[in-house]
């Protein structure tokens, strides 16, 4: 069943009200004037005063949306964030990029000035003119999409939302001082140097773990919660916590993984897409560390971001980073992770996938085995391949609006290299694989409850690889 999103997501200062007696005469001046501007831009970009029906697309089409919410406010205020951020590090950047940078910067600026007013404008995509290794596949994608969908209000919100991205990072490429500079970087580290005392405390809790079904389950819960902030306050237990999320998890299909894992065909391999850097990183290498060390894999593969990705995402230079700041940290728990971590490195039980342009595409997964036959290839060396996040979410269903109550497996639509586990955080008004009624009840108790992140699932779409079996027939 889906949700109605009617009262969830109205812009800002609007009343439900106001959309439907557009006379304005009521209330404050300046309010009615903003709600008039508002319903201005709606009637010019043809946006359906509705949420989205049961398998659309989601896009900022639909008023009562998340996407709607976000194309309209979030993502322009994200880059107005971006703007004011290089404004007030600009003697740190020309520090850190040269002294030409200071030049770049302005142009920089500016450009992303036009950016937001594109969003804001509704404007047409823009095929990318900078060189580099991903501008071929990404302009095939764009000029592939139907006239009517390739505008910021009327594109499947997914590609909107990933053109932002990397609109942003073409921007910086067109700089030689500025190409390499990751604008997220510092949020990410800051985050990370808050979590170092947590790191160290669950470090100690979760040392010598036993092979156990327990432990997979509370290592798997561990890197599933791992981008919530609670994490970061002093004083807070692992068991704790985990115990106190448990209600917040609307499906746990963790024992079924778990057995999944225990059934697998040698030689075993664990896919792990990531999500966030920092302490959502952590939680992954404890989650694979485990894996090896209790030999239910003897490999446990990475697949990172290859460009500064939906703020937070990690990518091979974060990895790194988080290495180093382990390796010199003033704990002696963290330099003895950095050491196990790169012992597994050195002996292979840890690999760093090759930097792919698929994950920074705007493609949803269903795509990939005719778009990038040998990274499908690649996964289904897998016996489990783990999604984090909800942007892999939205991927893996294609940002389609599916009833919440149909299977996980069918929302997927033939994206199944091996078994398919996702540990998501639900931000975004989309599910599947969850009970009649449940998202009725949510809603009733807190109408914005899929956008907090609080509430999550653990979902897998098991697919067993037969017995010596490793490459799967395209
Ligand atoms: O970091 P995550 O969990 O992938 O979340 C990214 C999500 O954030 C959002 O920007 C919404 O908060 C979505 O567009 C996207 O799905």
């Amino acid at each position: 069943m889906k949700p109605t999103h009617a009262l969830c997501f109205l812009p800002a200062g609007m009343t439900s009200e106001a959309y439907s007696r557009t006379d304005g005469a009521t209330g404050d001046k300046l309010a009615s004037i903003e709600n008039l501007k508002e319903i201005e831009f709606n009637e010019k970009n043809l946006i359906i005063y509705s949420p989205p029906g049961v398998e659309d697309e989601l896009s900022a089409r639909f008023l009562y949306s998340l996407a709607y919410a976000t194309l309209r406010h979030r993502s322009p205020d994200l880059i107005s964030e971006i703007i004011v951020f290089l404004r007030d590090q600009e003697p740190d950047i020309v520090r850190e990029c040269g002294d030409y940078a200071h030049f770049d910067l302005k142009r920089t600026v500016w450009s992303l000035e036009l950016l937001r007013q594109d969003i804001v404008e509704n404007k047409e995509f823009e095929i990318f003119r900078v060189k580099s290794p991903d501008t071929e596949p990404w302009n095939r994608f764009l000029n592939a999409i139907v006239k009517e969908k390739r505008h910021w209000f009327s594109a499947v919100w997914l590609h909107a939302d990933c053109y932002m991205y990397r609109r942003i990072w073409s921007i910086f490429q067109r700089s030689d001082t500025l190409m390499d500079y990751d604008y997220f970087g510092e949020q990410k580290m800051l985050a990370t140097k808050k979590a170092a005392q947590m790191m160290k405390s669950i470090l100690g809790t979760t040392r010598d773990l036993k092979r156990s079904r327990d432990n997979f389950q509370r290592l798997l819960k561990l890197s599933l919660w791992g981008e919530r902030s609670a994490w970061m306050s002093e004083g807070c237990r692992l068991n704790d916590l985990l115990v106190e999320y448990e209600c917040d998890l609307l499906a746990d299909q963790s024992v079924a993984v778990w057995r999944d894992l225990r059934h697998a065909y040698d030689p075993v391999y664990v896919d792990i897409v990531t999500g966030n850097a920092g302490f959502e990183l952590f939680t992954d290498l404890l989650l694979a560390d485990y894996i090896i060390r209790s030999k239910l894999a003897e490999r446990v593969r990475f697949h990172l971001k290859a460009i500064p990705w939906f703020v937070m995402d990690a990518t091979h230079k974060d990895f790194h980073w988080l290495l180093d700041f382990f390796r010199n940290h003033e704990f002696i728990e963290l330099q003895g992770f950095a050491r196990q971590i790169q012992q597994h490195l050195q002996d292979r039980s840890f690999i760093l996938c090759e930097q792919s342009y698929f994950w920074t595409s705007a493609y949803d997964f269903s795509h990939m085995k005719q778009v990038q036959p040998c990274l499908y290839v690649y996964l289904s060396e897998a016996s489990l391949l783990i999604f984090k996040g909800d942007l892999n979410y939205r991927k893996l269903l294609g940002d389609v609006n599916y009833c919440s109550t149909d299977r996980f497996e069918n929302c997927l639509r033939g994206f199944q290299p091996t078994s398919v586990c996702a540990l998501r955080a639900i931000k975004t008004d989309l599910y599947c694989g969850l009970t009649v009624c449940q998202v009725e009840w949510l809603n009733e108790d807190e109408p914005n409850w899929m956008v907090t992140g609080e509430k999550a699932v653990i979902q897998l779409a098991v697919k067993h690889r037969l017995s010596g079996d490793i490459i799967v027939a395209l």
